[in-house]
């Protein structure tokens, strides 16, 4: 009997509790998850306001939560289910972790990522777009791959392209270069705000430590009420404060004799991250891989409809205007479907051209259809040309970008680099 009664204690034990410890990692996400769902953008993830009508007053209830179904024991049939399930659907070291590496220009992040890759941090530039980088961290166990994307004010309106594709974020601030500080704080405010990132956790590194008049933690907390920001959006959140060109110095030069080696405040910012990560990983990856594609058929969808309605147009442009003959029409017509675009990619990229021609010629062309007939062949301009290039991708994006925001207050004044894509698959622990 005393036996039996040990047992019954045991698996009692094992049962979830909201306010013991023992609040599964998978619980808070399943909240944060829940969270996003929510329309309410400002109240607390675990809680939500109801309507009393017996006291007539405003009471803060619980969420949601699942049934839960006791067996004859008292074990709770849906934990075991989810433990089960979570050890199952454990992250293989196969299974890549996607990072976004984030922060204002000049802050350092191509700096980080090159010493992550155990390259030379000697000739740096502002990065244009964005580099991809694949890594290997941590003895091998974390297939990375990081993003690393351009931050002056023009590029940074591609950053919430990636907010769903990635796992984390790595946020990196120039801790010397107060002047910007404001800056920051908006940004950091956007970033913990934004549905998309909710639940997923920050890793702030607070580069140039190696620079005197450095901030510390404390002065990041102190002139961006950096605490009000966590407790509102429920930020998870590591600090770290490092100098990534230093440690990146100094590990390539020693890289010839021995393996490259991670500064150890890197790492430790590292390893919270990865662990993170690795410990919430089959909730996070479904969440990742559901709302990536949400957003990819989302812009998909754009696409198409984009296709279209340019298609129509051109076909209806080319129909009112050139043609006295139908011999000339009928050149036409061939001529712009010779032209269509090959992929959805070189629409996408060209896009802004598009518009800008075709607007253009709608401009001039009013009243003066036999005037100032322009040849089709201009219909579609860039498309007829156009190589497939690992370049590609940094170029064209740039170009696109370039005319969304045009009031770029803060360019960085280092020349641009088209840099490929680089893979760096070597094992860098
Ligand atoms: N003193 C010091 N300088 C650094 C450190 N890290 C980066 N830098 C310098 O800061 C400048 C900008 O570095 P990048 O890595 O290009 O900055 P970024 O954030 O990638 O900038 P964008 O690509 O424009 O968004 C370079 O001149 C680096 O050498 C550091 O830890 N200490
Ligand atoms: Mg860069």
């Amino acid at each position: 009997m005393a036996m039996i009664q040990k047992i019954l204690t045991l698996c009692r034990s094992s049962l979830p509790s909201s306010s013991s410890s023992s609040s599964s990692s998978t619980d808070s996400d399943e909240k944060s998850i829940e969270h996003q769902k929510s329309s309410s953008s400002t109240t607390s993830s675990t809680i939500t306001m109801v309507n009393n009508d017996e006291e007539n007053i405003m009471m803060m209830k619980p969420k949601w939560q699942p049934k839960r179904h006791l067996n004859c024991c008292g074990c709770d049939w849906f934990h075991l289910g989810k433990q089960w399930q979570n050890y199952r659907n454990k992250r293989r070291n196969e299974d890549e972790i996607k990072l976004l590496l984030i922060g204002l220009d000049n802050a350092g992040k191509t700096t980080l990522a090159l010493h992550l890759a155990g390259e030379s941090v000697d000739d740096v530039v502002s990065t244009i777009g964005f580099s991809k980088y694949e890594l290997r961290l941590r003895q091998n166990r974390f297939k990375i791959v990081l993003y690393d994307v351009g931050g002056s004010a023009r590029i940074r309106s591609i950053w919430h392209n990636y907010y769903s594709l990635v796992h984390g974020i790595i946020f990196v601030i120039d801790s010397a270069d107060l002047e910007r500080i404001l800056e920051v704080k908006q940004l950091l405010q956007e970033l913990a705000s934004n549905p998309l990132i909710l639940g997923k956790p920050i890793l702030i590194f607070l580069n140039k430590q190696d620079i005197p008049e450095a901030m510390d933690e404390i002065d990041l907390c102190k002139f961006t009420n950096f605490e009000e920001i966590l407790s509102k959006y429920q930020c998870i959140t590591k600090i770290e404060s490092i100098s990534a060109k230093k440690t990146a110095i100094h590990s390539h030069n020693s890289s010839n004799e021995s393996p490259h080696q991670i500064d150890s405040t890197i790492d430790s910012g590292l390893r919270w991250l990865l662990n993170w990560i690795d410990d919430q990983w089959p909730l996070l990856n479904l969440r990742v891989e559901q709302e990536s594609r949400q957003q990819i058929s989302k812009e998909n969808d754009t696409m198409r409809k984009r296709i279209n309605r340019i298609q129509q147009r051109i076909l209806i442009e080319a129909e009112s205007k050139v043609p006295n003959t139908i011999a000339a029409n009928n050149e036409t017509k061939s001529i712009i479907i010779d032209h269509q675009p090959k992929s959805i990619d070189n629409i996408d990229n060209n896009r802004t051209n598009d518009n800008e021609n075709i607007s253009s010629i709608d401009n001039e062309n009013i009243g003066h259809h036999h005037h100032h007939h322009k040849p089709e062949i201009l219909l579609i301009p860039n498309v007829t040309n156009e190589q497939p290039t690992t370049t590609t991708t940094t170029t064209t994006m740039d170009e696109s970008i370039s005319t969304k925001s045009p009031t770029d207050s803060t360019q960085s004044i280092r020349p641009p680099l088209k840099r490929t894509n680089k893979i760096y698959p070597q094992n860098i622990d």
